[in-house]
């Protein structure tokens, strides 16, 4: 069996809808035909913008056949790409010709292996994945989370009635997205969750780079889903009922080795320390939260070019380095020089972003146009929630690439919010904003306008002062 299309596009996650749905406005007459491994696809809705460039959105889940009559779809797994002679087959068989293709297969978890059994270390990716752990999860009593990353957070933070074990290589919790600071205002909050304070208390400090560096521990103590996915699944363990635990979190730690128990009862883990030290613990199974690797399991006729990291390497029009075949979304690597207040990160906000502006792209090469690069690959930013928080990260917010030479202004009320700003030569570099996304527009604009904040000093974090009104 054979098809053809004009616009071929692989995947069925947020950059490969985001892909279709740009081509279908740019080239409303085109075939656009979305090739999916599975019958549900997602896609951005209720966008609401925070800031100028920064919006929060939901993520939609629909059945394939849902999708509008403006493109084709067919449910089948890209097995082989003959970008020569532009087809590719599918593993049943199906071969579709195209004039451009653009793969958006996402990534698979990055799974920690240590021989141990395949059920006993898990990997949450899509509603497969959380099905999985919601069944292990209802007999068990302790479970390991390795990781520090988003996954790992939010586990750490929404699973209920189970020993949780985390275990971080770091110095403190949330490390991909996270500074010390911030790390210790969220297990203040985890702790104090219940308690009122009627008087917090704002302190500002201003601090140089090597002031912010982790303090050594001196005791020894780690299609993708949609956001607020965790509220939709019962994530309770077999423990008791109600009770309040706390992840126990063993900080500048690594799994040694890992020991079966007889019928697939559990492991026993052996836990490294810094420090030299060894600590064994044993838990029902592990959560594998240690990242994701590009999903590129089908054959090419001429090789593609992959980053260090494994993704499909693209320029800034979202092209490989076979002729007309674009990538976007976790399965590619940005390898365009980057913008000096963007980086990429595998995040749903740049699978949509890259998805565009792949489509946008493909439009214009097939009319033999040119376009510019979307103004979103100027300014990173990401709006999420850790630990019950809002929270807003733009431009480079842990200092990211900047050496050591920049200052850090910290505003920080307990149990309310945590803001940071990133400064080098006195003009805004990055914030964080943690409990308050207000300033989230102010920040955009000092970062991309790049102003002296010199004449304000660390008045500019000032609560008493409007900073909204200083910048209008
Ligand atoms: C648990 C979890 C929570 C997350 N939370 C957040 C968050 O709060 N904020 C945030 O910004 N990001 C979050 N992310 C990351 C975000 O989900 C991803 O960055 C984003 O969804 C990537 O989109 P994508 O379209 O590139 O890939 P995917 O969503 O992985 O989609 C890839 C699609 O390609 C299909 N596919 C793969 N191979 C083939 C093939 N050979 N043939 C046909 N189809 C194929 C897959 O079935 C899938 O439909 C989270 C991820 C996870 C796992
Ligand atoms: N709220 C949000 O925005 C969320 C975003 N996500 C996204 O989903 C994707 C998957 O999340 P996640 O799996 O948490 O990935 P992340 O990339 O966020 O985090 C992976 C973590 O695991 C650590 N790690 C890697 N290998 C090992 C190992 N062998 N042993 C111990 N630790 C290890 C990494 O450390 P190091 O960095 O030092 O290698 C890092 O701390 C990511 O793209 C993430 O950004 C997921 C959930 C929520």
């Amino acid at each position: 069996m054979s098809r053809e299309c004009e616009f071929l596009v692989v995947g069925g996650g947020i950059a490969g809808v985001s892909c279709v749905e740009s081509l279908v406005i740019c080239r409303p007459n085109a075939s656009v035909l979305l090739l999916t491994e599975s019958s549900v696809v997602k896609s951005v809705t209720n966008l609401v913008p925070v800031a100028r460039y920064l919006h929060k959105f939901d993520v939609r889940e629909q059945d394939v056949s849902e999708m509008g009559a403006s493109f084709e779809t067919l449910v089948d797994q890209l097995d082989h790409i003959n970008s020569s002679e532009h087809f590719i087959r599918t593993k049943a068989g199906v071969e579709v010709k195209y004039r451009y293709l653009c793969l958006c297969t996402g990534g698979t978890p990055k799974l920690f292996s240590g021989q141990v059994k395949d059920p006993l270390v898990i990997g949450i990716r899509d509603t497969d994945s959380v099905l999985q752990l919601q069944r292990k999860l209802a007999t068990a009593k302790d479970i390991m989370i390795l990781g520090n990353g988003g996954i790992a957070s939010e586990l750490a933070y929404e699973l209920k009635e189970v020993n949780v074990h985390w275990v971080v290589k770091d110095s403190h919790i949330s490390a991909t997205f996270v500074d010390p600071g911030a790390a210790e205002f969220f297990h203040i909050a985890m702790n104090e969750v219940n308690e009122q304070d009627s008087s917090p208390v704002t302190a500002i400090k201003r601090m140089r780079y090597s002031e912010v560096l982790p303090k050594e521990q001196t005791s020894n103590h780690g299609a993708a889903l949609g956001p607020d996915w965790h509220r939709t699944f019962d994530l309770s363990g077999a423990g008791e009922r109600g009770a309040k635990r706390l992840p126990k979190i063993y900080y500048k730690s690594r799994v040694h080795s890992v020991q079966n128990l007889a019928d697939n009862a559990g492991v026993i883990v052996n836990l490294e320390h810094e420090d030299g030290s060894f600590e064994q613990l044993t838990c029902d199974f592990i959560v594998s939260a240690t990242g994701v690797l590009p999903n590129t399991h089908y054959t090419c006729d001429s090789p593609l070019k992959y980053s260090a990291d494994g993704g499909i390497s693209v320029d800034e029009m979202m092209r490989t380095n076979l002729v007309d075949v674009f990538a976007a979304g976790d399965v590619c690597t940005a390898n365009w020089p980057a913008a000096m207040h963007w980086f990429q990160m595998r995040l749903w906000t740049q699978a949509r972003q890259m998805g565009s502006m792949a489509g946008r792209s493909m439009a214009a090469a097939s009319e033999g146009e040119s376009v510019y690069q979307d103004f979103c690959f100027e300014l990173f930013g990401h709006v999420t929630k850790l630990f019950g928080y809002p929270v807003v990260l733009l431009g480079r917010f842990n200092g990211q690439d900047l050496g050591r030479d920049y200052d850090i202004l910290v505003r920080c009320t307990r149990n309310k919010e945590y803001i940071k700003f990133v400064l080098q030569n006195n003009r805004l570099r990055g914030a964080m904003l943690i409990g308050n996304s207000d300033l989230a527009e102010t920040c955009e604009n000092l970062i991309l306008n790049g102003i002296d904040l010199e004449p304000y000093g660390n008045d500019i974090l000032n609560p008493d002062i409007d900073i909204e009104d200083y910048f209008d």
